[in-house]
């Protein structure tokens, strides 16, 4: 799929002398399913109500596959997904990107081109990549296909997002927030 608009990419950058990708060696197996977040995350929480509830694998190499069902409550333009929506999924399914190589990351910018309209019932289809890490920067990027590209080789590309993810030291940054989470004992036992 062409990335971006008429070669137009904003401010979405990699640079020239990125650091080299080492695996984490306890990153999940190709084909496994990632559990970076909890259950109440909005993206892949099982137990967030209202959350977008994304399903998210490893894939071979440094990449990820995931799948959403676009659901009525998603709806924007009629009969068709919010772009906000497709944004959130976008972020979700790359922040699991940097797990394949360790630690945790924030967002720290995000661009999502709309290349077609998403009707609603669909399942959206997703394929995410690292593009290559520099310091605690990792690049990213997905896209969204309306079929399964592993087993439809003509899925049709959708709409494709890049992010710049940064690492950060978990227990500060959240320190201040984790008691408000719905979520702060199941994270806190995890954390041990
Ligand atoms: C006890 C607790 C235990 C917890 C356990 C954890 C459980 C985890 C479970 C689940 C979590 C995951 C859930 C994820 C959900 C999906 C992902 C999201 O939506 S995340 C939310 C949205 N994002 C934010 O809220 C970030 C807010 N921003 C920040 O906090 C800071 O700005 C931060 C960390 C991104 C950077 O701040 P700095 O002070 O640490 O570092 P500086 O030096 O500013 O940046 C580092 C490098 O990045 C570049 N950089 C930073 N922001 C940039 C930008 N916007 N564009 C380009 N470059 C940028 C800088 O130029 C610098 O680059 P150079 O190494 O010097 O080359």
């Amino acid at each position: 799929m062409k990335i971006g608009y008429m070669g137009v990419t904003s401010t979405f950058v990699v640079p020239d002398d990125l650091d080299a990708l080492t695996r984490h060696p306890k990153a999940s197996q190709p084909g496994e399913p990632i559990n970076l977040h909890h259950t109440q995350c909005h993206g892949c929480g099982d137990d967030a109500p209202e959350g977008l509830h994304i399903k998210i694998f490893a894939g071979d190499g440094f990449t990820v596959r995931a799948r959403m069902l676009v659901e009525p409550r998603m709806e924007g333009g009629p009969g068709q997904i919010h772009g906000g929506i497709l944004a959130t999924a976008f972020d979700e399914v790359m922040s699991h990107l940097p797990l394949l190589v360790g630690g945790h990351c924030v967002t720290a910018h995000l661009q999502v081109d709309f290349a077609a309209g998403i009707p609603v019932g669909s399942t959206l289809y997703f394929e995410g990549r690292l593009l290559g890490r520099q310091r605690r920067k990792l690049y990213t990027e997905v896209v969204a296909y309306l079929a399964d590209p592993l087993v439809d080789a003509g899925a049709e590309a959708v709409a494709s997002g890049r992010a710049l993810f940064v690492k950060i030291d978990s227990a500060r940054h959240y320190a201040e927030t984790l008691a408000n989470s719905k979520a702060a004992e199941q994270i806190s036992r995890r954390r041990g």
